[in-house]
């Protein structure tokens, strides 16, 4: 999946008029992390506001997601703001741009929002890689002839802020310190170094 990951971040690179490997220096030891969902069937049809999993864009680089075959449920936003479903094609995988590839290509790319409405009499499985530079790389705009769009960040402090919000006590995190400190342990723990 790193090698997969690796060849879409090649063709951001080329899209955007920039060496091949413009990408590599930042992304050789990704972060990736791994999520298996299982989504139960609900016994009614769900409504526009109840998901199963809520709009959101992903904070990461590049997710690769593969879906059951045969079952429905994941939505994207078009450039229009109309929800269309993502029909899972046998063999192949969802690939969604995160908000970091967005900030470093100053917004000509964009972050995909999506979500997952569930129907009823039907359950679901999806596997997910989310792949995201280096830790400690800067994600600064990468087009030198333009403004910059944001603020440059550390890859991983923006993942520590933005995954306290789902993993931390609170869903806050402006004030919530410690929702940061433990996810900081928590991420050390998972990769197992503290030399992130
Ligand atoms: O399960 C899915 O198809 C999407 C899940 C998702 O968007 C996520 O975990 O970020
Ligand atoms: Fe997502």
């Amino acid at each position: 999946m790193i090698a997969v990951a690796d060849k879409i971040m090649e063709s951001y690179a080329l899209a955007l008029k920039l060496p091949i490997d413009w990408f590599k220096p930042l992304t050789r030891k990704p972060i990736v992390l791994v999520r298996l969902a299982h989504y139960p069937s609900p016994d009614h049809d769900l409504g526009d506001d109840q998901m199963s999993c809520g709009a959101h864009t992903d904070q990461f680089g590049v997710t690769l997601l593969a879906q059951q075959d045969g079952v429905c449920g994941l939505q994207v936003k078009n450039s229009d703001g109309e929800w269309i479903d993502a029909v899972p094609v046998p063999g192949t995988l969802v690939i969604n741009i995160g908000d970091l590839i967005e900030r470093w290509s100053n917004g000509h790319f964009k972050a995909t929002e999506h979500r997952v409405i569930m129907r009823k009499g039907l359950e679901r499985y999806s596997a997910i890689v989310f792949h995201m530079p280096d830790y400690h790389s800067t994600i600064d705009c990468c087009i030198k002839d333009e403004k910059p769009k944001y603020i440059p960040i550390i890859a991983g402090d923006f993942l520590l802020k933005r995954e306290s919000v789902y993993y931390g006590p609170s869903n806050e995190w402006v004030g919530h310190e410690e929702n940061i400190l433990n996810t900081e342990q928590y991420f050390k723990t998972i990769l197992n170094s503290e030399q992130i």
